[in-house]
């Protein structure tokens, strides 16, 4: 699969740790950044994962930061993007299955790395239920206020 990264400072070595462990899984990675902990804002760095995202760059976009809370929220600013912010496995499950999430965010203060990866691992292995699911998805990329 092909797997686009992006974090803050707060994030870089879970980062750096997930693409590791997606690679040598054999995964196809675009770290979208940064390369170092210098301090930057989460915003910068998840309008560059939506936009890998929105172009269809990579299947799944991973963004993290201390809580998630920032760098989900910049993510989900994209039409395109739908991003949900997990800290256990049946979250990132059900955001596939119910939701169509393609961006799955995770809080580097709050969550572990082997957490972290069980909910890669599941977000990355489950499919979309569609059907249902499809008609209310839709209505997320045509918001009506
Ligand atoms: O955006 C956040 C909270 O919603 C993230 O946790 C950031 O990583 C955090 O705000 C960064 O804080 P710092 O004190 O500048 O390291």
């Amino acid at each position: 699969m092909k797997i686009a990264l992006a974090s803050d400072h707060a994030a870089v070595e879970m980062k750096t740790a997930l693409i590791q462990w997606l690679n040598e899984m054999g995964h196809e990675i675009t770290d979208c950044g940064p390369h170092n902990d210098d301090s930057v804002d989460y915003p910068d760095y998840g309008y560059k994962l939506a936009a890998v995202i929105a172009d269809k760059q990579a299947d799944f976009g991973i963004a993290i930061c201390g809580s998630g809370i920032g760098i989900s929220i910049a993510v989900n600013r994209h039409h395109n993007c739908r991003c949900a912010l997990v800290g256990e496995p049946l979250s990132a499950k059900l955001s596939r299955e119910h939701n169509d999430a393609n961006v799955i965010a995770l809080g580097a203060r709050l969550t572990g790395i082997e957490m972290a990866k069980e909910c890669v691992a599941t977000f990355i292995n489950t499919s979309f239920g569609g059907e249902r699911h499809q008609r209310r998805v839709t209505k997320l990329s045509n918001p009506q206020f």
